[in-house]
Formats: C-alpha cells, structure tokens, sequence
C-alpha cells in the first residue's frame, strides 16, 4: 500500500497536524519524527484537560492489559496513559492492530492547543515509551506492507504540505537527493550534517550531529554556529528572558547554508524569521537557537520547511534524503 496526508501548519508554522482515522474517529495529530508513540486525546482523559479537542474512544479498540505509557518532550510538555490496539488510517495506509496510546494525563501545553489531538511519533521503536514491552510505530506496523519502506516530509512555510509513505512522488523537489546514513543508537532519525555559511558563499567548519525532527518548530544549533549567525543582524541579541536570540522585526534576516550529504542548502532569512515575542510586533524570536545542554543539533521544521526530505529503510541502515523542494 501506499498513501498521501496532508500536513496543515498551526499560526507561525508552530507545528504541523495531519488527520488520522484512530478506531471511527478522525483526530488531527502533530507528525514526530522525534519520538515514537502513537498517543491521542480519549473519552478518559479528564473533561478539564480535553476540552476543546478531538477525543478517541477505545470501546472500538482491544485493552492491552497492565500496559501503560508516560512520555516528556524536550520542551517540557508530556503525557501518560493506558494502551489500545485499534485500526489507524494515515492517507488510506492502514495498521489494522496500532498501538494506540490513550491519553489519562496531559501537561497545560497540549491541554492548551486545541488543534492538537496528539502525536504520532515516527522516530524508531526502541524509544517507545510503553510498558511493559515498547510498542510499534505506525510506520513500523506498515512498512512491511509499503510499497517501499520509507516515507516522506514536504512541509511548507504557511501552507499545507505533506506526508507520503511508500513511494517517493518526484514531483515535490528540485535536483537530485542527497543522503546521508543514519545512526538509530539514539532511536532518532540521526546523522552528521556538514559545513554551513551565513548569508551566501562558501560553507566551512561543521554543524556535526543532529536529528530531522519534524515535531520541534526550531533548528537549535552549536553556540558557535549561532553566534555567527547573529553577529550578522545587527539588532539580534540573547535575551535570557525570552530564552533564545530576538531582534527587531523590522531587519531583514540573512539566509543559512547546510552541507548534507555533499550538497549545500539554503534556509531563506525569511523563514528564520520565526515570530514576534509579542503582540507589539516590535520584537522577534529567531527561528535559529541555541543547542545548549540537548546533546545534539536539531533541524526541526524552521529547516524542514525548505527541504523535501526522505525517511529511506529501504536498506540494513537506515539513511536520510535530502533535496530542495
Ligand atoms: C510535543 C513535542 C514533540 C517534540 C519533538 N520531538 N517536542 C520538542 N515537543
């Protein structure tokens, strides 16, 4: 089988949420190449912390007794709960038994964001979060039965994109694919990303490790890159307050080249251009920050957004495919 979701973009490209069939209901869930549960807003989750969103009803699906799940993002928010087997539809690609993970806790910040109905995780399985025994991702139930094991992000700036699984669809990118080999050890989609420049020109130095995480809204690199990013606005500066870079949002922003795989790409200064801090407009946080105290860089969709990039198992390992869209 093979299929197509679209990817629709909250305000700001905060995040992206696709529709998904969970059991009978249609829930709008955020695609994380960053994690790998399956986790929705249910009929048990509390009244006070559902509100407002698409609900799973497990009476369609078949209990996994004793099992549970407990999951903590990178940006604070999480969520726990109990586990279902049900039938899953992702752009007419169907897992007839999924893990589903139902929700009987959320943190404030999913409580809060209504769009959201929540995730599904298409890192790899080792990080599933469920115990006893970790549970599959949805592109790991499947991709025996893809008409080739990989999938692919084509996310946009204000605008729909979307996922593809099982087929690479040639007419959403420029040029050839670059890629570049994975290492699962961490169960992240990760590799080593190459030189890069600020503005134009040549690149040199290394980004080094870092992970396409299409669940983060950011790119968070090493101080030293970002600092040389900055030193190229003139009215950037670090403001421990906001916790990252801002500037006026009147400056125009300079463009950011990658090397991956041996070829450079370019992220256009108005994508960098995330968002004002507030509602006066006079204040912007850059969509380019700092990697302190993660471990790694993160390409999140601040990147994503100008890429067209393939999630490729059709090989022992697994590798990344990169090409301008
Ligand atoms: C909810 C969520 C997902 C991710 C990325 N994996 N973050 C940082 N937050």
């Amino acid at each position: 089988q093979s299929g197509e979701v679209a990817a629709n973009p909250e305000q700001y490209d905060e995040s992206y949420l696709c529709p998904v069939q969970v059991g009978q209901t249609t829930l709008n869930l955020d695609f994380d190449t960053g994690s790998a549960d399956l986790w929705v807003f249910s009929t048990l989750t509390p009244k006070s912390e559902s509100t407002g969103h698409s609900l799973y009803n497990p009476s369609t699906g078949t209990k996994k007794s004793g099992y549970t799940w407990d999951i903590s993002y990178g940006d604070g928010s999480g969520a726990s709960g109990t586990v279902y087997a049900d039938k899953v539809v992702v752009g007419g690609v169907t897992a007839t038994s999924q893990a589903v993970e139902a929700a009987t806790s959320v943190s404030s910040q999913f409580e809060q964001d209504t769009d959201n109905d929540g995730l599904l995780g298409l890192a790899f399985s080792s990080i599933n979060t469920v115990e006893p025994q970790a549970q599959k991702t949805f592109f790991d139930s499947v991709k025996g039965s893809l008409a080739k094991p990989l999938f692919t992000a084509d996310l946009k700036k204000g605008a729909a994109g979307t996922y593809d699984f099982g087929y690479i669809d040639s007419s959403k990118y420029t040029g050839s694919i670059s890629y570049v080999n994975v290492n699962t050890a961490n169960g992240f989609w990760e590799f080593t990303a190459s030189g890069y420049a600020v503005g134009s020109g040549s690149v040199s130095g290394s980004v080094g490790d870092a992970i396409a995480d299409t669940g983060t809204t950011l790119m968070y690199l090493p101080t030293t890159v970002v600092q040389a990013y900055y030193n190229k606005v003139d009215s950037a500066d670090y403001d421990s307050n906001q916790g990252g870079y801002t500037y006026d949002c009147s400056e125009n922003l300079p463009n950011f080249l990658i090397s991956l795989g041996g070829k450079t790409f370019t992220v256009s200064g108005t994508d960098i251009n995330f968002a004002p801090v507030d509602s006066s407009g006079e204040t912007c946080f850059g969509g380019i920050q700092e990697n302190t105290g993660i471990g790694m860089s993160i390409l999140g969709d601040i990147f994503l957004k100008s890429v067209f990039v393939v999630f490729d198992q059709t090989q022992s390992t697994p590798r990344l495919g990169f090409a301008a869209q």
